[in-house]
């Protein structure tokens, strides 16, 4: 849909402009996609989920809200594709069919909220319009994309960290848009993120979002004022290290020992989803590394587009474990897992050394065994 508030980027548009339209348009689809994941936490039976064919869990909320964004995305931008994490092959069979009107008429109040200012442009012009199950449906499967290096494309992780979602723990709503192979807008939102990590009872939700050389900010879930981001330099021994609350997708003990080479004294704060990657944008917490468990498995672009773009624009870096950068133009994953390491530049290469010596001490064992 072309609107009049498009703006034209030619050679001589000032920088600043350049992704407005995607950054707003993915900063309203992650609100309402996380008042949606809300009010699913809030009425659904405690840990309601299903299981999908990798053993891992998916809920309402995550139909829901893949299919919310996927809607509002594609309205203003049809021709582009979008890789999202969930599929609805689920919801076809009939015995599905009140779960995808349950997930239809959440998709529908999340679709029509109140519109925020920023929400007046012409762009929202198909916020507040009801769609059909078929529609959930086909917004969902959407997200098929299988990816690549060229063009745009968007990425959806309706839920990141959805056994967080289950727990009442932390988990994220995360969109990026990606331009030939690299991550150019990033939007997260943290529901259950305190506004005052000191008191951790008061009141919650954080967006966060990121614009390829234009900065990062975090404002309140239903405001825009934004707080610039920029992570605070860190002396080597005090880091705190971020991790995956599940062991089983990030090996605790691997960051233990890379823990004692760097001499660290504070413990690891265990924290589900792209939180971390929020949290370290923050200043709370100065190292997220993630470490494959399973020689197989490959991490998923949408797990780390938006995290990786917010975390460079607040002035970090994020590689893999030999310090080269992230490939988003693989595919669907990243390909060959060599871990993910996130933290402020000035520590990086120390972090990376470490890394490689707990890496070479664990093949050593391996011989020997
Ligand atoms: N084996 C394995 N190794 C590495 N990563 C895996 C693995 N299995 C799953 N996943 C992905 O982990 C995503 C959840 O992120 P975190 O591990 O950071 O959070 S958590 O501690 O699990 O809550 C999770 O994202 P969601 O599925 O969106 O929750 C998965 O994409
Ligand atoms: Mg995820
Ligand atoms: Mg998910
Ligand atoms: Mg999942």
């Amino acid at each position: 849909m072309a609107t009049s508030t498009t703006i034209p980027i030619t050679h001589e548009t000032p920088r600043v402009l350049l992704y407005a339209i995607e950054r707003i348009v993915a900063i309203s689809a992650v609100r309402r996609a996380c008042i949606v994941t809300q009010k699913v936490f809030e009425t659904m039976v405690k840990g309601d989920h299903f299981t999908k064919s990798d053993e891992s869990p998916v809920t309402v909320g995550d139909f829901a809200a893949q299919a919310l964004i996927s809607q509002i995305i594609h309205t203003v931008f049809p021709d582009d594709p979008i890789v999202g994490e969930e599929d609805a092959s689920e919801l076809y069979s009939p015995e599905k069919k009140e779960i995808l009107h349950n997930i239809t008429s959440i998709v529908n109040e999340g679709l029509t909220a109140d519109r925020l200012d920023y929400e007046k442009e012409d762009w929202a012009i198909g916020l507040g319009r009801d769609i059909s199950p078929q529609e959930v449906r086909e917004n969902i499967d959407r997200g098929k994309h299988n990816g690549g290096n060229v063009g745009r494309m968007w990425t959806i992780d309706p839920i990141d960290g959805t056994k967080g979602f289950l727990r009442g723990g932390q988990y994220a709503v995360c969109v990026s848009l990606i331009l030939d192979g690299e991550p150019v807008v990033g939007v997260i939102g943290c529901p259950n993120l305190p506004h005052d990590l000191n008191n951790p009872e008061g009141k919650k939700g954080w967006i966060f979002s990121a614009v390829k050389e234009q900065g990062a900010q975090r404002f309140t879930i239903n405001g825009l004022d934004p707080i610039p981001l920029g992570m605070p330099s860190v002396s080597p021994e005090s880091i705190v290290v971020l991790e995956s609350v599940e062991s089983g997708h990030s090996s605790h003990s691997f960051n233990s020992r890379v823990r004692e080479l760097l001499t660290l004294k504070e413990p690891s704060l265990q924290m589900d989803s792209q939180a971390k990657y929020c949290s370290l944008a923050m200043g709370r917490g100065h190292l997220y590394l993630r470490m494959p468990t399973r020689p197989d498995y490959e991490e998923k672009i949408w797990d780390h587009a938006p995290g990786a773009l917010l975390i460079k624009e607040a002035g970090g870096q994020v590689t893999d474990s030999r310090g080269k950068q992230l490939n988003f133009g693989l595919g669907r994953t990243l390909g060959k897992n060599y871990g993910v390491v996130a933290c402020g530049s000035e520590v990086h290469s120390r972090v990376i050394d470490s890394v490689q010596a707990a890496l070479e001490e664990s093949r050593e064992r391996a011989k020997m065994n």
